[in-house]
């Protein structure tokens, strides 16, 4: 490296450790994340007259939604049950909004609430301060300091991938369900699709409308729903049967119901777990699968469902039953993990279950929207809860310090 070369070098490096040293004050809430959560915390603060500031690893809100999600992606929910605090969907969308119609309505939200995240903010770790009762959390460009931490980041924030044996000498292409957009690729393809939550059974069903054989792994039980019961969405029947009867109940009416409709799904390979599908949802956080086609498929054959996979080999797979199949490529429908234990510090570390029955950290200031396993309708009330709760210690200290409403950047460290 010549000299002119390396003094640049120097400077760009100096330069580089300034900004990593530089705190930026952030006048009410960090939130982290930009997806509907954040959207929603960030929404409801500004309705008490808070500010806050959302720090955004990605370049663009929802994420999840317009980078991670496969085409013909639509919400599993009526519309109702989706929409976030103070701004509800659109009258022309329809009940179902796809997933096209879904990121547009949180633009109009973004813009509504005038929320301009900070993107491309990856969070890689958050501490509290307990001398000064202030939160410090670094992101690429700054470390950005604040009294108040909601974290944001989701429920499905990286893609879970199992270790099976031998995925790594398999030929064909191996994908996970968030980076499968559409069933074009894999056209005329024999494909194995491993899991079968609602990502399993919703991809399945595209590639074998699209020209594919998939080959659905269904390694243990699973409660399998219609989307609609009578005309009414399932999920809206259920949330009106809680307001009268107990949950075990109305699980029992919802399995009466579904195997109505759907028959029985045991004789599929499709055996349903002891406990209902509410109350695993509560207990263990999985969503029962939400029938849009699938079964019917499953029924004709065109969805074949395969045993737990014992090992993959070069050209396919080993099954638990002694089967033995090839395949052209491999889907991972594993699901997804939340990323909080790898960036969040906190004392005594991670609760043992994250924050599953809480929007209220264990630590002073510190909040999470969108982790109680109740989707988005569970966000909107974590949202509307933690924005009353800053709020009411906003309000308290607005008189020492809280006059300005931009952040201020200060220098840390010891230059
Ligand atoms: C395919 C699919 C379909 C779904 N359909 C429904 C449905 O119909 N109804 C329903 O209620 N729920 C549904 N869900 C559940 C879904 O998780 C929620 O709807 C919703 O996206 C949760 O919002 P969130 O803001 O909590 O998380 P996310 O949407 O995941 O947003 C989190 C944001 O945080 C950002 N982030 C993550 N880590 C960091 C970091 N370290 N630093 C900075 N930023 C970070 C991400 O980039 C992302 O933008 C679905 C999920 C999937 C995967
Ligand atoms: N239209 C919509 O609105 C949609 C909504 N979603 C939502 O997104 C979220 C994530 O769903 P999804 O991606 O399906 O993830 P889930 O976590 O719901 O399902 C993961 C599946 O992978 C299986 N699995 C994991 N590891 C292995 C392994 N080693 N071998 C075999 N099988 C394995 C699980 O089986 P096991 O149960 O045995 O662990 C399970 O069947 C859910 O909340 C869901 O409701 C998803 C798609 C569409
Ligand atoms: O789609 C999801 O993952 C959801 O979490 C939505 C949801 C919350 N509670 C439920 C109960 C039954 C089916 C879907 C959901």
């Amino acid at each position: 490296m010549d000299s002119s070369r390396k003094e640049q070098q120097q400077d760009q490096n100096q330069k580089e450790s300034k900004k990593k040293r530089t705190g930026v004050w952030v006048n009410g809430p960090i939130i982290v994340g930009a997806g509907p959560s954040g959207l929603a915390a960030a929404a409801c603060l500004s309705q008490h007259g808070v500010p806050s500031l959302i720090l955004e690893k990605s370049d663009c809100i929802a994420s999840l939604w317009q980078y991670k999600t496969y085409d013909r992606l639509k919400l599993h929910l009526p519309k109702q049950f989706c929409q976030l605090p103070f701004l509800g969907f659109p009258e022309n969308f329809p009940k179902y909004p796809t997933k096209h119609q879904f990121v547009s309505y949180l633009e109009s939200y973004a813009a509504h609430f005038n929320i301009r995240p900070n993107f491309n903010q990856s969070v890689s770790s958050a501490e509290f301060d307990p001398a000064k009762s202030l939160w410090r959390v670094h992101a690429d460009e700054f470390v950005y300091i604040s009294r108040w931490l909601i974290v944001a980041t989701g429920e499905n924030a990286e893609p879970f991938v199992p270790e099976i044996r031998g995925l790594g000498k398999f030929k064909g292409k191996v994908v996970h369900t968030s980076d499968y957009k559409s069933a074009k690729e894999f056209g005329g393809q024999k494909v194995l699709v491993v899991g079968c939550g609602n990502s399993g059974m919703e991809v399945s069903l595209d590639l074998c409308r699209n020209n594919a054989v998939p080959y659905m792994v269904v390694r243990n039980t699973v409660h399998v729903l219609p989307r609609e019961m009578f005309g009414m969405s399932t999920f809206g029947v259920a949330m009106a049967l809680l307001k009268w009867l107990p949950l075990k109940m109305v699980d029992r009416l919802l399995l009466l119901t579904a195997t109505f409709i759907l028959g029985s799904t045991d004789e599929l390979g499709l055996r349903r777990p002891k406990t209902g599908p509410l109350e695993l949802k509560n207990v263990t956080g999985k969503t029962p699968v939400l029938d849009v086609g699938a079964l019917s498929q499953i029924r004709s054959g065109k969805i074949k469902v395969m045993e737990g996979v014992k090992e993959i080999t070069k050209c396919g797979a080993k099954f638990n039953n002694g089967q033995e199949k090839e395949f052209d490529s491999i889907i991972l429908a594993t699901g997804y993990k939340s990323n909080v234990p790898s960036w969040l510090k906190v004392k005594d570390g991670m609760p043992k279950t994250e924050f599953p029955n809480g929007w209220k950290g264990h630590e002073k200031g510190l909040y999470t929207v969108g982790f109680t396993r109740r989707g988005l309708q569970g966000t909107s009330s974590d949202a509307v809860k933690i924005a009353a709760d800053v709020a009411s210690q906003w309000r308290s200290a607005e008189d020492c310090s809280n006059s300005c409403h931009s952040h201020i950047i200060l220098l840390i460290g010891e230059n």
